[in-house]
């Protein structure tokens, strides 16, 4: 196997850095199964949300740490490996030491250069600003090489009986728990996401593989009895070559939720990760061949917009799954439309959290938290406009912002940081703009809102922002209409119920929404009310696999996760069965 990035530090590769062992190695080995992690500011009670906080600290994934939604099931028999290898409570950052090794294209089972790579395309660290490498964008000819090679892949997976390809995902999703650091890190380095949130991506991923191989031997169709003994029957089959489209903000986790019930289906998919993060996903294309896949049947192709719509527009291609902008969504719907070919689109939100004043406040700061800045801002669902009831909104405010004060911002490897670097130097400057021009139109800046520089010389060109709260907000304000995909809190003060879901739904997007009370009824008038497909009553940004994920309005169609899934990568035949004779109108 080619590695995709070097480590220059210890000079091997990283998926070979099981050798590269520390001083500290038995550390790890000696906690495994009582965690010394020091419990989370704030942590009160026991009980599933305790223990959901206390996962949340513990950066081992040991298991007795792990909440149930993040959780190995069963229990992580591959910690003592990742204990050696990586002392996490000594590990120092390896931020600045990787190099990119091209290919990142991925197809028929192997890393291969693109048959006609229209240009080369850089990828940055944004931890550091520093350009990792290179890797080609690729033409129409190689799309269609890889058309041609997930066809032929599906001829033998769709074939398969679920329960097959139930082993074959289950031994995927070993795997990557058994390479979650390394993708982690990997994670890290391309995204600028902290180390910490990165490996919570990766078991929400491997959580989805599980979740997919459990549903792939449960497909069946239906059986109706007809008169005269003739019978009927369903089918439910693949659909044939999807095409995954993503983008930047959570790329392994993406890839993950589309092939996972795209294969368990018995689809064949090619994926296509944003420029800005090609690496992880050329992992998961590694992954899926050494669990047992055909080859052929997880392509990944690397480009940018003129990639994506080769291969949307593929004669061949039986479905588009799409993770990114709304602008960018109605172009996929438009050339999806052409071929009448079904599409899955999940895009952006603008989506209210709103707090009555009977919420217990600790959770509704926190919930705050959570819905605002978790991977900097930059998340698709999060509760950017935060509606707080009058009666609280002094208290909540000094709250959230002496908590923002204290998110530790820095060098993302750093297992104490809790926010990285944003994507890039242009969105960096964007998300800094909508900060001005709210102050222009009458905001106020209650902190942050401004760059960051960390000490450490080398993270000096990164791209960190200190996450911002913005007081005295109007609904007519671009920061408040506007999606702004970085860590900027708009808190806008409330009376009633009747108002305040006026007011959150007059907005085009319609992806999340919550809602924190103690008034039981309320809470569910509250999110029946609510015009988006995600809501939570007393929380905020969890994710378990077994929901379902999508959004109302412009946010889109189709869901992730849950069973909903397996509707939209599969069409049902009806079979009719004529037991007697026929008899003819003629
Ligand atoms: N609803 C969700 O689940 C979800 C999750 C993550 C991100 N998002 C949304 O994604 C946006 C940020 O991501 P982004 O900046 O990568 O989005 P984007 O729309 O710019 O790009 C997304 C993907 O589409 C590709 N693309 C761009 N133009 C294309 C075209 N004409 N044809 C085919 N493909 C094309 C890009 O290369 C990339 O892979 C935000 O709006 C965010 O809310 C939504
Ligand atoms: C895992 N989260 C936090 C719910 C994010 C889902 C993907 C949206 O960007």
């Amino acid at each position: 196997m080619r590695a995709l990035l070097q480590r220059e530090a210890c000079g091997g590769e990283l998926g070979e850095k099981r050798g590269c062992r520390s001083q500290d190695a038995g550390r790890g080995r000696a906690q495994r199964g009582r965690c010394a992690a020091p419990p989370r500011p704030g942590l009160r009670s026991p009980g599933v949300k305790s223990s959901r906080a206390a996962a949340l600290s513990c950066s081992r994934a040991c298991s007795c740490c792990l909440a149930p939604w993040m959780l190995p099931r069963p229990s992580l028999s591959l910690l003592p490996r990742f204990c050696s290898f990586l002392p996490i409570a000594t590990m120092s950052s390896k931020t600045s030491t990787f190099h990119l090794q091209q290919p990142l294209n991925y197809r028929a089972g192997a890393r291969i250069q693109p048959v006609d790579g229209s240009h080369n395309e850089e990828v940055y660290e944004p931890a550091t600003g520093r350009v990792m490498g290179k890797f080609l964008f690729s033409g129409e000819k190689e799309v269609d090489l890889a058309v041609q090679s997930a066809k032929a892949a599906f001829k033998i997976w769709s074939q398969k009986s679920g329960m097959e390809r139930s082993r074959v995902l289950l031994e995927a999703a070993r795997i990557i728990r058994e390479r979650r650091e390394e993708i982690a890190t990997m994670e890290t380095i391309n995204n600028g996401k902290s180390i910490f949130e990165a490996r919570v991506d990766v078991d929400i991923s491997w959580q989805c593989l599980e979740y997919y191989a459990g549903l792939a031997g449960a497909i069946a169709g239906q059986h109706v009895q007809l008169p005269g003994g003739s019978f009927a029957y369903t089918r439910r089959e693949a659909l044939g070559v999807c095409v995954g489209i993503g983008a930047w903000n959570y790329p392994f986790q993406i890839a993950c939720w589309k092939s996972a019930p795209a294969l368990a289906c018995g689809n064949a998919m090619i994926y296509k990760p944003s420029p800005l993060t090609p690496i992880s996903v050329v992992l998961l294309a590694e992954i899926f061949t050494q669990a047992g896949v055909p080859n052929g049947l997880f392509n990944v192709v690397q480009g940018g917009a003129a990639t994506g719509q080769f291969l949307c527009q593929h004669r061949d291609v039986a479905k588009v799954s799409f993770t990114g902008s709304v602008p960018t969504g109605i172009k996929i719907m438009e050339m999806s439309a052409k071929g009448i070919k079904p599409v899955t689109l999940e895009l952006g939100g603008k989506s209210p959290l709103i707090i009555f004043s009977d919420s217990v406040l600790e959770n509704a700061v926190n919930g705050a938290l959570m819905a605002n800045f978790l991977t900097q801002g930059e998340v698709c669902c999060n509760g950017t406009r935060v509606f707080v009831q009058r009666e609280i909104l002094e208290a909540f405010t000094e709250e959230v912002v002496k908590r923002t004060q204290k998110i530790k911002i820095g060098d993302p490897l750093l297992e104490d940081t809790r926010m990285g670097a944003l994507i890039s130097r242009s969105h960096l400057e964007r998300v800094l703009g909508f900060i001005s021009q709210a102050k222009e139109q009458g905001a106020k800046v209650l902190c942050g809102g401004e760059l960051y520089v960390p000490d450490d010389l080398k993270l000096k060109n990164g791209y960190y922002m200190r996450p911002c709260v913005l007081g005295d907000c109007r609904d007519d304000m671009t920061c408040v209409k506007e999606e702004i995909f970085g860590p900027v809190m708009s808190i806008l003060p409330f009376d009633t119920e009747e108002e305040v879901l006026e007011r959150a739904n007059n907005t085009t997007f319609g992806l999340a929404g919550g809602v924190f009370t103690r008034d039981i009824q309320r809470a569910h008038r509250v999110v029946a009310a609510l015009q988006a497909g995600m809501c939570f009553i007393n929380n905020y940004n969890i994710s378990p696999v077994e929901l379902p994920f999508g959004g109302y309005k412009m946010s889109g169609f189709g869901r992730e996760n849950g069973r909903a899934a397996m509707e939209y990568y599969s069409q049902l035949k009806t079979v009719c069965v004529e037991m007697g004779d026929v008899e003819s109108v003629f």
